[in-house]
């Protein structure tokens, strides 16, 4: 039986509709995020989990059991949302320790728990500092022991990181699954980025004004998006119209471009990731711009013919701005798509 089903799950606020008919079963002990850019519906989607906002129709079931009517403090959720709100006159350990004096936890009991969350989230011993002296990462973590110290079964978040810096997040991110893992917590996170999504999912669920758009383990959902809509999302750039022929090439704006062997003929998008764009072919191009990612150059091409083209190639190899080249493809990087960009239209 699933933790969490939501099951045609409808939600609005007046008359624009945030969610419609929304499926999302989650197993115990899952990981899922939630992705999708601003406005497409991911906060909606846990306050409709934890009861603060009500469903206009479908249901939510937290253990089979139907949680209409069921206030928030009854469904035995923790929710951390992105502001982490502490309280700031009490000490690290009035924070953590807040809920469980809710639940009526014996104090006893509340201390030894407290330290234990401590521990756990990488902060031993801080229970008499004030909160005000901690800093952004450290507050996540209180935050994060307090959302846990109840031990809620289903525990939700609301761009837990976003408030840190990047090199903070992912750390914390590795952190936290780790920390998920031994604690055996489900999780249902909200986030708008995919690195931390990545980082931290079993499973991520990209969302597209108030509908689901993909599910998927994160390398499902990466190597193969379901729609241009959700490729633009992780951040692909070489996509256009297309059609396949009989002869495993498809016929694109940049020419003809290999595509892996049974793809079937007919009309497409393809998406040719970076790696698959390969200097040393026949389609002219020149560098416009050259962003250094680390391990390895992102080029921005424009070709002779077709929109501009991404590719990526390592440091020591990379060509200059100005430069002018010659760009082939490689058919393991193309991935075909639906024609249309994702909403049904089949535009080109
Ligand atoms: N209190 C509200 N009143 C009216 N409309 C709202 C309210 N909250 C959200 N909406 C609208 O509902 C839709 C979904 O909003 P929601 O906050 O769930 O999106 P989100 O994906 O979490 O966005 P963000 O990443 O910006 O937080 C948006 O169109 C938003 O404008």
């Amino acid at each position: 039986m699933s933790l969490l089903e939501l099951s045609g799950v409808r939600a609005s606020y007046g008359r624009r509709t945030a969610l419609h008919a929304v499926d999302l079963r989650m197993a115990a002990h899952e990981t899922v995020c939630v992705l999708g850019p601003s406005g497409s519906g991911k906060s909606t989607l846990l306050r409709v989990v934890a009861g603060l906002t009500a469903p206009d129709g479908g249901t939510v079931r937290l253990d089979g059991r139907d949680q209409a009517g069921v206030p928030p403090h009854r469904r035995g959720v923790g929710l951390m949302f992105q502001d982490h709100q502490l309280f700031p006159q009490r000490d690290v350990g009035g924070n953590i320790a807040f809920g469980l004096r809710m639940h009526r936890v014996p104090a006893a009991e509340a201390e030894r728990r407290v330290a234990e969350l401590l521990e756990l989230v990488g902060l031993p011993g801080a229970q008499r500092r004030p909160v005000s002296g901690l800093s952004g990462g450290e507050q996540q973590r209180v935050a994060l022991a307090r959302a846990l110290a109840p031990r809620p079964r289903l525990l939700m978040l609301d761009e837990p990181l976003g408030q840190l810096d990047r090199d903070l997040r992912e750390r914390l991110a590795v952190e936290l699954r780790q920390l998920f893992r031994r604690l055996g917590t489900t999780v249902l996170a909200v986030t708008h980025d995919q690195g931390e999504a990545f980082a931290l999912a079993d499973r991520v669920l990209v969302m597209r004004e108030g509908r689901v758009a993909q599910t998927g383990s994160p390398l499902e959902v990466w190597q193969r998006p379901a729609d241009a809509f959700v490729a633009r999302f992780l951040g692909f750039r070489n996509i256009a119209g297309a059609r396949v022929g009989a002869d495993g090439h498809a016929d694109t704006p940049w020419g003809a471009v290999p595509v892996p062997d049974g793809t079937p003929p007919g009309p497409c998008r393809v998406l040719i990731r970076p790696p698959g764009v390969r200097l040393g072919g026949a389609l002219p191009a020149v560098v416009r711009a050259r962003t250094f990612r680390g391990d390895h150059v992102l080029l921005h091409l424009e070709p002779e013919r077709g929109p501009a083209l991404e590719a990526a190639c390592r440091p020591a190899a990379a060509p200059a701005e100005g430069e002018a080249v010659g760009v082939g493809f490689d058919a393991a990087e193309v991935v075909t798509l639906p024609p249309g960009d994702g909403d049904g239209a089949s535009t080109q």
